[in-house]
């Protein structure tokens, strides 16, 4: 019900289960307060001496800020200890994250992007954590990175938090997505958005248009149709849109429609995109689709991929169904 605190909706969510543990329903509570953990360092910012690069650099080659770093250890610690989880898999460690052999176990595996949008943290524009569940093999007391590499239709639950003007997060379980608010005064998230869908139709764009000259040609003529609008071949005019934050992109398009891309380019054929599979691709693309939203590579629903590594990269094709398939039907 709108108004309901996070742990009272889940709990009901819970009662639909009659075989329900309540290890799920603690397990997101749980994540919940690590995202306000982060969300308070963030807020810190300069103030806590947050901003900035940490010096190091993670698997993908790319300088960790302050506050990767900072978010991933609260992550880590917030989760290691609830046990709920058999391991971890985070945007920020090489390898999979046992759980400490003090620590008792769970039957999920979660992925996580610590701190997505990283870029924009010194700018002050908005940043956010990501995550996905999956159900750990069971009887496996120490998965491996092979027990993780499962397709996104596998998900029990995904998620992601907003740090911005307000404190956001956004769940879906598989029954739909809901956006809860922090409540800072309270300390809790209040459900706000209840049942969130995506429009259909949509004529907002959101592409890093630097990158133009390493599309392959599908992209290339829809993007250049969008430019063109009703000059061109399409029936209406676009409007453009780029944060940088992916997760800032995907909440405007659960609120308002428009069609994200960051798609396949020429650069490397190594790297068949910049955005993450299994902590950011696949956890946005089951929120999308619940929402009523379609999610591709260009040539292959995302939530089908078989992983084959835990930073494995893809090409991110999503939001507003008739678009997306738009995009799809020009790569056949
Ligand atoms: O810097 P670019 O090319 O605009 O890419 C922006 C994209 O990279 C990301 O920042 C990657 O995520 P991280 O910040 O977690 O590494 C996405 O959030 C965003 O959509
Ligand atoms: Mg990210
Ligand atoms: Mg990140």
């Amino acid at each position: 019900m709108n108004g309901d605190y996070l742990t009272r909706f889940l709990i009901h969510e819970q009662r639909k289960s009659p075989n329900a543990t309540g290890e799920f329903t603690m397990l997101l509570s749980d994540i919940a307060t690590a995202c306000k953990a982060i969300a308070h360092e963030v807020n810190r910012g300069a103030l806590a001496g947050n901003l900035g690069i940490a010096g190091s650099e993670n698997i993908q080659g790319e300088a960790q800020k302050k506050l990767d770093v900072i978010a991933n250890d609260l992550f880590i610690r917030s989760l290691e200890w609830t046990g709920h989880l058999a391991a971890m898999a985070s945007e920020e460690n090489d390898e999979i994250i046992p759980i400490p052999p003090a620590h008792a176990k769970g039957k999920y595996l979660i992925c996580f992007d610590p701190l997505d949008g990283s870029s924009n943290i010194d700018i002050n524009l908005t940043v956010g954590t990501i995550f996905s569940i999956l159900r750990a093999p069971e009887g496996r007391d120490n998965p491996t990175e092979a027990d993780f590499l499962q397709p996104g239709t596998q998900q029990v639950a995904a998620g992601f938090c907003t740090y911005g003007p307000t404190t956001l997060m956004v769940l879906t379980t598989g029954n739909g997505v809901n956006g809860f608010t922090l409540d800072r005064d309270v300390g809790e998230f209040v459900l706000t958005h209840p049942n969130m869908r995506i429009p259909e139709e949509t004529s907002e764009f959101a592409v890093n248009m630097s990158n133009q000259r390493y599309w392959e040609e599908p992209v290339r003529r829809y993007i250049d149709e969008c430019l063109k609008g009703k000059d061109g071949g399409r029936e209406k005019n676009f409007n453009m849109r780029w944060v940088a934050s992916m997760v800032a992109e995907v909440y405007r398009i659960l609120t308002r429609g428009g069609i994200f891309m960051y798609p396949y380019d020429t650069r490397d054929v190594n790297k068949p995109g910049r955005l993450r599979l299994m902590y950011e691709a696949n956890p946005m693309s089951f929120i999308v689709e619940q929402a009523g939203g379609a999610s591709s590579t260009g040539r292959r629903r995302i939530l089908d991929i078989e992983p084959n590594g835990i930073h494995q990269r893809v090409p991110v094709i999503l939001g507003s169904k008739a678009e997306v398939e738009r995009v799809v039907s020009y790569h056949r």
